[in-house]
């Protein structure tokens, strides 16, 4: 087992899994990744050997594209794993599989709120096994053992399931974790439900830094920005290393792309008739004005709207710029591998507007922060057409 043995005999390796409620998108995720990532750090404090598993990327509710496998996906089709690794030990879940000599994983603790929510009023951090609130999604095989989604892997299992209220930031859990757990590798389900240590701190921005987009992926971005958008890094002064340990631009060094880069979110966020979300006519107004305020004459737009909505956007801006990959370009890229190319388009545009409360925008508002620009050109978003209080995105200002 894991408790302190380190200081006396070989160390044993635990392994940290862990998963998302399935309805959460790809940069929500992200984030999640950002609060366990800490959670390890925490653990390996007291000098155990503590690895975080990167659960495989597949079976997003907004990855639609027909007739493309999206599921098993590593993480190293999307980031760079040299990256994450300076920063905390990462490893893929078929090298777990491998050195864990087969896929089983010996607890899973399901994370849930506390039934009676907070008592009082008063918020205080908590943990306690409890009888599970939801349905759970594991069910017993004639063997004993779990199955459940595993992110595809039908062979896996878990050897034991059990739910735990948990109501605070993620290091709460490397107590129990440390104290109560004397098994190799332990999953958190429904990670979500823990919050960030220290939202926006410097082991938050280490962690976002490490979160380096792969290569092929950035390459592609940059070729298109060359071809179409007139953007090359020596000119805008947004010089990257790939070394994330050493990229540290001041905020106002850079200029970024002459063009305006735009993040439109739309499907799930229009059917609900969000009060803070533009019509594309109202969209469109806006992105004219900010063309000819920043005198612009182009315009990169980033969307998941419907082919309908497309073709209405294109008749309103025939002008617009999009990243459109040829049908094998989208099965080898994947929806995500674009959605990160989209973000990375934005990430580069002189002036960025996004959508309200949306963690894609987030994403490209803190990869713009990294790149070194001015967070007056950034922290921006669309208004709802009739939205009155219009507040515009909070600036979370890098720290090194
Ligand atoms: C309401 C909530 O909204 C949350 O979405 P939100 O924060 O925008 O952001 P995400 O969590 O990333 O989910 C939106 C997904 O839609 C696609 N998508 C959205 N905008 C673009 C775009 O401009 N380009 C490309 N290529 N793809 C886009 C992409 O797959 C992305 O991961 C969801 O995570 C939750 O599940 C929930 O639906």
């Amino acid at each position: 087992f894991l408790c302190g043995v380190c200081m006396f005999s070989p160390c044993l390796r635990g392994y940290l899994l862990y998963d998302v409620n399935p309805p959460e998108g790809f940069n929500l995720r992200r984030d999640v990744y950002i609060r366990m990532a800490s959670m390890v750090k925490t653990l390996r404090k007291e000098g155990d050997d503590w690895v975080l598993v990167l659960p495989p990327w597949g079976r997003l509710y907004h990855w639609q594209s027909p007739n493309v496998h999206q599921v098993h996906i590593p993480w190293g089709e999307f980031f760079s794993l040299t990256s994450l690794q300076a920063n905390v030990p990462v490893i893929e879940y078929e090298e777990f599989i491998a050195e864990n000599g087969g896929p089983f994983i010996d607890q899973v603790l399901v994370l849930q709120n506390y039934a009676e929510g907070w008592t009082d009023g008063k918020w205080e951090e908590k943990v306690d096994e409890r009888p599970c609130v939801d349905k759970l999604m594991y069910s017993k095989d004639k063997q004993g053992y779990y199955r459940g989604w595993f992110w595809g892997y039908e062979e896996t299992r878990a050897r034991n399931v059990t739910c735990i209220s948990a109501q605070g930031h993620a290091s709460i859990m490397a107590p129990v974790l440390q104290k109560n757990i004397t098994v190799t590798s332990v999953m958190l389900d429904r990670a979500e439900t823990l919050l960030h240590d220290h939202y926006a701190g410097k082991d938050y921005w280490d962690t976002r830094r490490s979160m380096v987009f792969a290569k092929h992926l950035r390459l592609i971005g940059d070729g298109f920005r060359e071809k179409y958008l007139n953007s090359t890094d020596d000119r805008d002064h947004t010089i990257y290393s790939e070394d994330w340990t050493r990229m540290k631009a001041k905020l106002g060094s850079a200029k970024g792309g002459p063009y305006l880069g735009v993040h439109l979110r739309r499907k799930d966020f229009i059917w609900g008739h969000r009060e803070d979300v533009p019509s594309l006519k109202g969209a469109v107004k806006k992105m004219r004005s900010l063309m000819k305020k920043h005198k612009l004459d182009t315009v990169f737009v980033a969307t998941d709207a419907d082919e309908e909505e497309l073709r209405e956007l294109k008749g309103l801006l025939p002008d617009m710029v999009r990243f459109e990959p040829s049908r094998e370009d989208l099965e080898l890229l994947k929806d995500g591998g674009v959605a990160i190319i989209d973000q990375w388009i934005c990430a580069h545009a002189r002036f960025f507007i996004g959508t309200s409360v949306s963690t894609f925008s987030f994403r490209i508002h803190e990869e713009r922060e990294i790149l070194g620009f001015d967070p007056k050109a950034t922290y921006n978003r669309f208004c709802g057409d009739t939205e009155k209080d219009c507040e515009q995105p909070t600036h979370w200002k890098i720290v090194f």
